[in-house]
């Protein structure tokens, strides 16, 4: 099975894991890993917008090749997966088990969290290209200073550690940062989550839909890749994406949206928590339902109708693009 990844190191751990799984489940089964380099990752300080997007951008070419046949499947981290567009031939063959989905806080040396918290974030800059994070970070800490942060995981505390400048796309620079805000999860990936000073709490800052799930996409007629993928699928994690992801579709919601979405199964219940915030931080809807676990789209629909009868358009719309 030919599996395409792009070859940062947190993406090439997730590939790994998906091959580890893979073949303790079907010994037969050789499992070669395709690196793709894409835009995303070559144009580090252009925006993103100008190749799609960010979805686009990391998801595109991969696609292009599973299309062709030069792939059966590809790794995509769920939470960097558009939810506002329709990819016919195509399906989401396994999820991962879902690994913690929080948020966490890196500091650079000599900063401490109650430091943060005392001054109200004044006098600090957390780096983050997240609209959400962004937008949270001001509810949490209401004069800080949030600076645009991109790149790998590895290289952003790389630049945190060393107080690098960020180039910005039209030629200036900001930093450096103080602080980033990251998810636990990819920093667990990159062997770094000896560095999280804090874990965020769903109160405190509400995760991306999806994030802490890997996906291996494939196409639907691929019913040999299909049945393999069917073996390492997690049935809680597949869930908890189907409902996840429905309350992007029904915002028309992509990866930089100021929109957080996270479920959690309880037995035979799934409680959906989702919110749409604008990224000063003045304005916040957030939205609980309960649900059969088994019925993951109705709930998730439920959910991001509410979000919109409570004016959840008009934020999505003055949100910046990507
Ligand atoms: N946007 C990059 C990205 N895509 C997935 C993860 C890791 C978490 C996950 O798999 O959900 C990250 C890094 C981050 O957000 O800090």
């Amino acid at each position: 099975m030919r599996i395409g990844t792009r070859k940062s190191t947190m993406a090439l751990a997730q590939t790994e894991e998906i091959a580890r799984r893979l073949t303790a489940m079907a010994s037969d089964l050789d499992v070669e890993i395709v690196k793709f380099e894409t835009v995303g990752d070559t144009d580090q300080t252009s925006k993103l917008l100008m190749h799609g997007g960010k979805g686009g951008a990391f998801v595109a070419e991969i696609r292009a090749a599973i299309r062709a046949g030069r792939l059966h499947a590809a790794m995509h981290s769920l939470k960097d997966m558009p939810g506002n567009e329709d990819t016919p031939g195509l399906v989401i063959g396994a999820t991962l088990s879902r690994d913690r989905p929080t948020d966490a806080l890196v500091l650079r040396e000599g900063v401490s969290l109650e430091d943060i918290r005392r001054s109200r974030g004044k006098g600090f800059k957390i780096g983050t290209n997240a609209v959400r994070r962004a937008a949270y970070a001001r509810r949490l800490f209401p004069e800080i200073e949030i600076v645009h942060f991109r790149g790998a995981a590895d290289t952003r505390v790389r630049k945190l550690d060393n107080r690098e400048m960020q180039r910005l796309p039209d030629g200036g620079e900001v930093g450096p940062a103080d602080a980033l805000i990251m998810a636990r999860s990819g920093l667990e990936r990159v062997g770094l989550s000896e560095r999280i000073a804090h874990d965020f709490t769903p109160q405190e800052m509400l995760p991306a839909v999806g994030q802490g799930i890997v996906a291996v996409e494939c196409a639907a007629s691929d019913w040999q890749t299909r049945r393999y993928l069917a073996l390492i699928d997690d049935a809680a994690a597949h869930l908890s994406c189907d409902a996840e992801r429905e309350v992007l579709w029904v915002l028309n919601g992509h990866c930089n949206s100021p929109i957080a979405g996270f479920s959690s199964i309880d037995g035979v219940q799934m409680s959906l928590t989702a919110s749409v915030l604008d990224e000063a931080g003045g304005q916040f809807i957030e939205v609980t339902r309960q649900g059969p676990a088994d019925r993951p789209r109705e709930l998730g629909r439920a959910v991001g109708l509410e979000l919109l009868a409570k004016g959840a358009a008009d934020i999505i719309e003055r949100s910046r693009p990507v």
